[in-house]
């Protein structure tokens, strides 16, 4: 964990996640999701929450969303207590959730319109998030009509047109192809480093979260706790290929390994 107290010249803490517990009430009997999960993030940080399937990553997630209550403990969002979904979270899905009825920019624009921003201020904002994500080219088309990266790319331009600060990203490439993936890994950076925005990201792959992140959130399952809290000081852009990265990958790699039996393979992946 983070020391707040040595911390004195480090961007403020904007989410503090104290002693989370979760508790699913199952047809089968009480599945415990998460115990005494405790995070705190900073303004700005690109944070990866990693783990094995089943560990609790997308519960964590959705209670910091607002979409799920927690059983005991508490999350705080610039220290008010989150008691469901906010316009300061926004969350992008594997799954794209996008309208289908709408086109790409509707789709985008849908946010602000709903807040009544003034349509003139709406256009504005949302041409401008679709040339950040480079859609400029396909405004009138609707979702279905798009590839995968480019409804991921829809889905992450909706979220900054909102305005929110802090982008929740439940495994959000884990469905599109390879080429595909690392562009958009690339294409985020770029995004997080122009907007300042404060990313959580869920991976279950290890090189996807040495590769974004800022720290890596290591979590154990049955029940999911948070078992190492990793910083990744590798200057960017990051060479994959690199001693440095490989170094990491297999140290987290083999901290994930050790939760589970000897010679069973956990679910999350190396090289994925
Ligand atoms: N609505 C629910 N009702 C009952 N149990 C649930 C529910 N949602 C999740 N669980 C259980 O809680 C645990 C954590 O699930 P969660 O989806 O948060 O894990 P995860 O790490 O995100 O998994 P994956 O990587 O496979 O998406 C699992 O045992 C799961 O079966």
């Amino acid at each position: 964990m983070l020391d707040q107290t040595t911390n004195r010249d480090a961007p403020p803490v904007i989410l503090e996640v104290s002693g989370l517990n979760k508790i699913y009430q199952a047809s089968n009997g009480p599945v415990e999701a998460l115990r005494s999960v405790d995070l705190t993030v900073r303004k700005g940080e690109f944070i990866c929450l990693l783990g094995a399937s089943g560990c609790g990553k997308s519960t964590l997630l959705r209670i910091i969303a607002g979409f799920e209550q927690a059983t005991q403990g508490s999350v705080g969002v610039y220290g008010c207590e989150v008691r469901g979904p906010g316009p300061d979270r926004g969350m992008v899905f594997q799954d794209y959730a996008l309208f289908p009825w709408l086109t790409v920019r509707q789709n985008i624009g849908f946010g602000p319109s709903h807040r009544r921003v003034a349509p003139q201020e709406v256009d504005k904002l949302t041409d401008r998030f679709m040339a950040m994500v480079g859609l400029t080219a396909f405004a009138d088309r609707y979702p279905h009509q798009l590839s995968g990266g480019m409804k991921q790319r829809v889905a992450i331009a909706r979220v900054l047109a909102n305005d929110a600060d802090i982008l929740l990203m439940d495994e959000p490439f884990g469905a599109l192809d390879a080429l595909t993936r690392a562009a958009l890994q690339e294409e985020l950076i770029d995004i997080w480093r122009t907007t300042k925005l404060t990313v959580i990201f869920v991976t279950h792959s290890v090189e996807e979260a040495v590769l974004l992140a800022d720290r890596v959130v290591v979590m154990s399952s049955s029940p999911g706790r948070i078992d190492q809290d990793v910083e990744i000081e590798l200057p960017r852009p990051r060479d994959v290929a690199s001693v440095e990265f490989n170094r990491l990958r297999r140290a987290i790699t083999q901290q994930l390994t050790s939760h589970v039996g000897a010679g069973r393979k956990v679910a999350a992946t190396a090289d994925s």
